[in-house]
């Protein structure tokens, strides 16, 4: 039987957007569904990766330029800086991304039909429009990659003035003087630095005992003492009770209670609350039952490797399937989809993915780290590189940070790499690639790299495990020639 296209992909963010692109390569027939009235490309390129960081980069280019030269007239950035040069600074670049997505449907010859996409059936889509007709198309195909969005806090209102999310932050007209952060994922530490850099207070309320507990502990050690000296306040384990405004004080109070020891009830004042408490899948009116299509107990779609739902020609990818919820891996998981369903032999997302984490200084990590490797009984050693010895660091004014390399002993196989300071998501790919093909830390020793770079820190903790290693009774002539045991 012929149908309308090949595949029919709902939401336009990472996942259905390379979807398109690889489904198109296949040369198949595409038809893109996005209910967002003006844009493509989701929270990606709208209201999350894509804007928070151009935000982030300008403030940090704020931060550097005032650690750098001096604080004019001991002026705050704030003084010095208008939100609306940073507002606008985020839009052209949300607008050339945007343009981007655009250009390379069009090229690709990729059709989109802009309104609500629902599920009629196994083959068939409906598309509510704006103005309100509905369009049916059919397909061999089906990809759900409809994102997330935010859970609401449950005892207090976000009203996008003196409470914002994640989206009427980028809509913010000034620097404010103080800000709380309610949250404690890798959003809230990355808002929480981009406002410090920017000279605002910001006090940051966690609901839980403690935040970031999947990194490594000397880089949470490092994260803590620069966030403390940024001036950023911690409370954790807190419950939110209340956020009021009182017009008698011109401020926000936020009320709240430690839920562990002195339950009395504490109050801050600020100008903003910024809420960024989680996220839900986006399968209401999907109508997912309608075609039976499983969720988990959280409403994630339940997807195998593949990417395949339970029903045999319907794909999800992206984070309405849940972990790891990035734009990285929806990249990943969008073409791997179209791939499996044209039965074109594809690889799995690798089980070691980087993770990063633009706060201010950055962080990024792939593989184990010393404390898992305690937990599994493996005998590691570490290579540690500060980039106060790194040369680029300390003339690039990067010289707050720490990389460093977890690796078998007995082999020198690099197992993981942990890096806190500039550039550290994009350093992280070279650990990553020795990583992927099985390599040992001499590799960082034996190749010449461009000097001076931040990649000399590689070099660098490489030599100081091996050093360790020697120290611990092994000849260095064994580890130079390669004489490690597998
Ligand atoms: C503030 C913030 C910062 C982030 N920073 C990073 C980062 O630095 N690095 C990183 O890797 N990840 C980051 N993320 C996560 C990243 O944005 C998401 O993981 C990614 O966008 C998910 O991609 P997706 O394709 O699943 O969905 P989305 O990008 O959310 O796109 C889904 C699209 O589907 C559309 N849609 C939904 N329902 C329908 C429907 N029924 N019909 C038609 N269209 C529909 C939506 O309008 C949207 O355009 C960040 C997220 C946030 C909120
Ligand atoms: N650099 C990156 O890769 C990056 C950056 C930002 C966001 N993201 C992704 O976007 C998604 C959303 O991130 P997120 O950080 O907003 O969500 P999250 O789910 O990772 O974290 C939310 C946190 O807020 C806490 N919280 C919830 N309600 C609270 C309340 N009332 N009071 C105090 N604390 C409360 C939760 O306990 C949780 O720890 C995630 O998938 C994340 O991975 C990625």
């Amino acid at each position: 039987m012929s149908r309308d296209y090949d595949i029919i992909i709902i939401g336009t963010g990472p996942a259905g957007f390379s979807s398109a692109m690889q489904s198109s390569k296949f040369g198949k027939e595409v038809l893109v569904v996005e209910s967002h009235k003006k844009y493509l490309g989701g929270t990606w390129i709208n209201t999350g990766t894509v804007p928070s960081k151009a935000l982030r980069e300008a403030a940090k280019n704020i931060l550097d330029f005032n650690e750098q030269f001096g604080d004019h007239e001991h002026k705050k950035p704030y003084e010095r800086f208008q939100m609306d040069d940073l507002l606008q600074y985020k839009q052209e670049i949300l607008e050339k991304e945007n343009q981007k997505v655009k250009n390379d449907l069009i090229k690709n010859k990729v059709d989109v039909a802009r309104g609500f996409g629902r599920l009629k059936g196994k083959h068939t889509v409906e598309v509510e429009t704006h103005i309100g007709s509905t369009e049916t198309y059919t397909a061999d195909y089906i990809l759900v990659s409809t994102g997330s969005s935010p859970i609401p806090p449950t005892n207090f209102e976000v009203d996008n003035d003196k409470v914002l999310d994640y989206k009427s932050i980028l809509e913010i007209t000034h620097i404010p003087r103080r800000l709380v952060v309610i949250g404690s994922g890798v959003n809230a530490i990355e808002y929480a630095t981009i406002f410090a850099a920017l000279g605002t207070r910001v006090t940051l309320l966690s609901d839980k005992k403690d935040y970031l507990t999947f990194l490594d502990h000397e880089i949470k050690e490092h994260l803590q003492n620069s966030l403390r000296k940024k001036g950023i306040t911690i409370k954790k384990n807190v419950r939110v009770e209340d956020v009021s405004f009182s017009a008698l004080r011109n401020f926000t109070e936020v009320k709240f209670r430690s839920k562990s020891e002195d339950k009395r009830l504490q109050v801050v004042e600020t100008e903003h609350v910024l809420f960024l408490g989680g996220r839900k899948p986006n399968i209401d009116g999907l109508n997912l039952d309608t075609v039976g299509i499983k969720t988990d107990d959280r409403n994630f779609i339940e997807t195998d490797d593949s990417f395949k739902t339970n029903v045999d020609n319907i794909y999800a990818a992206g984070d309405v399937i849940g972990f790891p919820r990035l734009a990285s891996a929806s990249f990943s998981q969008g073409r791997l989809a179209a791939c499996n369903m044209f039965g074109i032999p594809a690889l799995e997302v690798p089980d070691q993915i980087p993770y990063g984490i633009y706060a201010i200084p950055e962080i990024s990590n792939i593989g184990i780290t010393e404390q898992d490797a305690e937990e599994m009984g493996l005998d590691v050693t570490v290579g540690r590189a500060y980039f106060k010895n790194i040369a680029k660091g300390n003339m690039s004014n990067n010289s707050e940070g720490l990389l460093k390399l977890v690796f078998s002993t007995n082999s020198l196989k690099l197992l993981g790499v942990h890096i806190l300071g500039a550039d550290a998501a994009n350093l992280i790919h070279l650990g990553q690639s020795v990583m992927s093909y099985g390599g040992d830390v001499r590799y960082f020793i034996n190749h010449v790299m461009n000097y001076p770079t931040m990649s000399e820190a590689y070099r660098i903790a490489a030599f100081n495990g091996v050093n360790r290693v020697h120290k611990a009774g092994v000849k260095y002539k064994n580890i130079l020639e390669d004489k490690s045991e597998e």
